[in-house]
């Protein structure tokens, strides 16, 4: 029979890969060399290294797939020297990324007691986080404008502003690239001094891609001499421990789980499924839907004339926010603490678990957008 080693923070792994393989559960931090001997397929989170000193003894490795939309945790290049088939699940968590942004903004505007709406957003990387930050802001009545060179390049017409413009015009950044070192437009380090000095002295930055794309300890001196600006921040650089002082000055701070709902990580695990089974004969999945047994959360009936405010209270019946952030306050300082709440992180669902149901007819496109489900 096939060997797998999976990380064990991998749902559904054993509904979907059990009946084709033994599989090996290892805590992704911690998974060796001598763990993939005799071992065909390494099922892998961002928190594993997959490099040259991982697969040393990789004697018969085939597959690694990596159940996250981030690869930059894989040696590309190594795996196609060695002749190692590899995929990460593009999008799986995409949804839930721009469900937190939206959450994030609306926790702090009830906190400001100002509006979203009108508001203009500059959007850093129009891909799939990026798209679905655009979804749930410009549903919201936000004015959404995307930077993406590397799309705009393509012909992606949405693309529709500088970067330059964005700092000097845009009330809300939102952060949605892979994180790179190398190409024409490398993102590490991407917000530094220069770029935080050129934003807005009130913008709220959010950054929900890789802690890397900014730099923490120029985003600390910046913080401190901007009180008006505000920071949503679920990536740290450094991570699993995170610039400890920094912390105080967040706004919205939580430990790299934005993408984390249940569809998200069934997704990711079944789009990982999916992608193996021609290769190795196996039956089609099952809809990935099905594996996720949690009650959706009781529908809500709602009136036309909903305010900010209410649709703040609707989006925190799917998702605590404010939970995560003050878990994060207490226990994710350490790598331990880090590790500890993404491992044990609440069972958090999408937007589309909830069901609205109208008192009467009204124009709902806009809450359809946003990802609730009507009634
Ligand atoms: N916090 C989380 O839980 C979480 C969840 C999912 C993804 N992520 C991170 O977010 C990243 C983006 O995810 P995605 O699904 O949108 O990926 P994606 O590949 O669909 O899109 C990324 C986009 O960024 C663009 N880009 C690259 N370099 C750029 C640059 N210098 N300036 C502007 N745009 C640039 C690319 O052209 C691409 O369109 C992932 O690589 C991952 O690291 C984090
Ligand atoms: O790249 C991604 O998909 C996300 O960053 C992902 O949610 C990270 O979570 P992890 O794989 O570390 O559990």
């Amino acid at each position: 029979m096939m060997q797998i080693v999976a990380d064990e923070n991998m749902p559904y792994v054993d509904e979907l890969f059990g009946q084709h393989a033994n599989i090996r559960r290892l805590p992704g931090r911690t998974i060796q060399s001598n763990d993939l001997v005799d071992v065909d397929i390494l099922l892998v989170r961002s928190v594993t290294k997959v490099n040259a000193e991982l697969l040393h003894h990789a004697n018969r490795l085939k597959f690694v797939g990596s159940a996250t939309i981030g690869l930059d945790h894989i040696d590309e290049a190594l795996l196609r020297t060695r002749g190692i088939n590899y995929s990460n699940a593009p999008g799986c968590n995409a949804t839930g990324v721009g469900q937190y942004v939206a959450t994030a903004l609306l926790k702090i505007a009830s906190q400001e007691n100002v509006y979203l709406k009108n508001k203009r957003v500059g959007i850093i990387g129009a891909g799939n986080t990026g798209s679905a930050t655009f979804q749930c802001l410009s549903a919201l009545g936000m004015h959404c404008y995307f930077y993406d060179p590397l799309l705009e390049a393509k012909g992606d017409k949405r693309i529709n502003a500088s970067f330059e413009w964005m700092l000097e015009n845009c009330d809300v950044l939102s952060f949605h690239v892979p994180l790179t070192h190398a190409g024409p437009f490398p993102t590490h380090h991407m917000v530094n001094e220069r770029v935080l000095s050129a934003m807005k002295p009130d913008v709220w930055l959010v950054n929900a891609c890789r802690g890397g794309v900014i730099d923490n300890k120029a985003l600390l001196e910046w913080r401190k001499s901007h009180p008006n600006s505000r920071l949503v921040l679920d990536v740290w650089e450094g991570e699993p421990q995170v610039h400890k002082n920094l912390v105080e000055w967040v706004d919205v701070a939580t430990p790299h789980i934005a993408g984390y709902s249940m569809e998200g990580k069934a997704r990711g695990t079944w789009m990982l499924y999916q992608w193996l089974a021609p290769l190795m004969n196996w039956p089609e999945a099952i809809d990935y839907k099905a594996l996720i047994q949690l009650p959706n959360p009781p529908s809500q009936t709602i009136e036309s004339r909903l305010t900010e405010e209410q649709l703040n209270a609707l989006a925190s019946l799917v998702y605590d926010l404010n939970l995560d952030d003050e878990l994060f306050r207490k226990e994710g300082l350490t790598a331990e603490g880090f590790d500890g709440l993404r491992k044990n992180h609440q069972l958090r669902r999408e937007f589309s678990a909830l069901t609205l149901v109208l008192d009467r007819q009204f124009d709902v496109n806009w809450l359809k957008q946003f990802g609730f489900t009507i009634g």
